[in-house]
């Protein structure tokens, strides 16, 4: 299936100059998503992963249902004040402004072995925060997994101690 077809591109969204990926095209298309879900747990089904991470928002949209199809769970990493109880917190930079995410101190334990997903890499800046609050927390990152990259932002080069795979690549 040729998932491609199923992202719509929307110009100078949120500001001039970003070449928007709206995945909302493909989530909406129960064939595409199903196939998108499978395709990007195959690519981790033999790491024996203990858990899948996920950052909000729309890493939740992939990491849920990838953690649910491997029968693993699932953590949230989330913009800041969200999280209830006690969180780690690291700030990074987006192609577009800069945030903060959080994630739950007792998550995840020293040695668990995570798989990280979102639906789209950009600067990596995202990613690379859930990273390393998934390793101050003594969690091992096994794979990253994207269902979009968008290559020439470079993503891949601040990540290059990982495993990453992405199915969609502008
Ligand atoms: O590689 P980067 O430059 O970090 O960009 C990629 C991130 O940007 C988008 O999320 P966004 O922060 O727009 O939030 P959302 O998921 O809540 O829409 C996207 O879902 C990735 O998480
Ligand atoms: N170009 C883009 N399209 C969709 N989501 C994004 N997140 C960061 N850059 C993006």
């Amino acid at each position: 299936m040729d998932l491609e077809k199923y992202i719509r591109v929307i110009e100078d969204f949120p500001v001039k100059g970003i070449s928007f990926k709206d995945v909302t095209t493909l989530l909406k298309d129960g064939e595409a998503f199903k196939y998108a879900i499978k395709h990007m747990a195959d690519k981790i089904r033999n790491e024996k992963i203990d858990l899948v991470v996920g950052p909000e928002a729309r890493g939740f949209l992939f990491g849920a249902p990838i953690a649910y199809e491997l029968g693993v769970g699932f953590v949230p990493v989330r913009k800041p004040g969200k999280l209830p109880g006690e969180t780690m917190k690291y700030e990074y930079h987006l192609e577009y402004g800069s945030d903060s995410l959080e994630i739950h101190k007792d998550a995840i334990k020293p040695g668990d072995r995570i798989a990280v997903i979102d639906d789209l890499l950009a600067t990596g800046g995202t990613i690379l925060s859930a990273v390393k609050l998934i390793e101050s927390l003594g969690g091992i990152v096994v794979h990253i997994g994207f269902l979009i990259e968008l290559e020439e932002l470079m993503g891949r080069k601040s990540l290059s101690e990982y495993n990453i795979s992405s199915i969609i690549k502008y």
